[in-house]
């Protein structure tokens, strides 16, 4: 398998009043992203950070920061997010879908959406990626990684987006195993209530990129988490090869 661990501490779990030292603090602890979960109190029932946040973390880091978009109107978001220094910008597959559900015609322009915003992403020099809730079926993100200018992660929520510190939902991990048997060399973060407990069962359904708030930031070693997190990926990785 060609994809290597990404370790992303979920700085949701973090003290936001103290966001770059939180930051570099977990950069020196062994990560390798800095997870931002974005949310609009709309799309999900909380409300989080946006650019302004990321722009000035930006001015105390060069780490990739892994935007995680939980908000309605994603194509909004591009240019902000491109210019206050994101990196990675993964959105919801669920954004538009019930109109696609209702009428059969509106689904051509979510299809239309979804390609204009891949496309705006790539050429405002972020990384595009497509998360997916637990109730939305795998099927839904093949469109979006097959095809010509395709995502390139895939998020595959273990928790019902919205906050840090839940259970994480074992069941989901068909879905993993599912999108790393179709896509061997694809980006495949998994997100919620991953830790010590949960990361062997999702590294060897084969996700590589792991988030992790909670158990990080609540652990007396977050480092020893860390590195727990990125052995367990490797092992499995190590046996999905042969
Ligand atoms: O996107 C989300 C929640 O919506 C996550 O990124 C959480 O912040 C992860 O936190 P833990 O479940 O690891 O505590
Ligand atoms: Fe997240």
């Amino acid at each position: 398998m060609g994809v290597t661990p990404k370790i992303a501490p979920s700085m949701l779990s973090s003290d936001f009043a103290n966001l770059a030292s939180e930051s570099h603090r977990m950069l020196n602890l062994g990560a390798d992203w800095l997870h931002m979960d974005i949310m609009d109190g709309h799309f999900v029932p909380n409300l989080t950070i946006g650019a302004p946040v990321i722009e000035s973390l930006r001015k105390h880091t060069k780490a990739y920061l892994d935007c995680h978009l939980m908000v309605t109107n994603p194509l909004d978001y591009v240019e902000p997010l491109a210019k206050a220094g994101a990196s990675g910008f993964t959105f919801h597959v669920e954004t538009s879908k019930s109109w696609s559900f209702y009428f059969l015609l509106l689904w051509f322009f979510w299809i239309d959406d979804w390609k204009e915003l891949i496309q705006k992403i790539k050429s405002h020099g972020m990384r595009p990626g497509v998360a997916l809730k637990p109730g939305t079926p795998i099927e839904e993100v093949y469109p979006l990684v097959e095809a010509d200018n395709p995502v390139e992660m895939v998020l595959v929520m273990t928790v019902e987006p919205g906050f840090g510190g839940q259970k994480f939902m074992p069941e989901m991990m068909d879905k993993v195993r599912i999108l790393r048997m179709k896509f061997p060399s694809l980006d495949i973060e998994v997100d919620g209530g991953l830790g010590p407990s949960t990361i062997d069962v999702a590294a060897s359904a084969g996700a590589n990129c792991i988030v992790a708030g909670s158990s990080v930031f609540g652990a007396p070693e977050p480092a020893q988490v860390i590195s727990l997190l990125r052995n367990s990926v490797e092992k499995a990785q190590q046996t999905l090869i042969q």
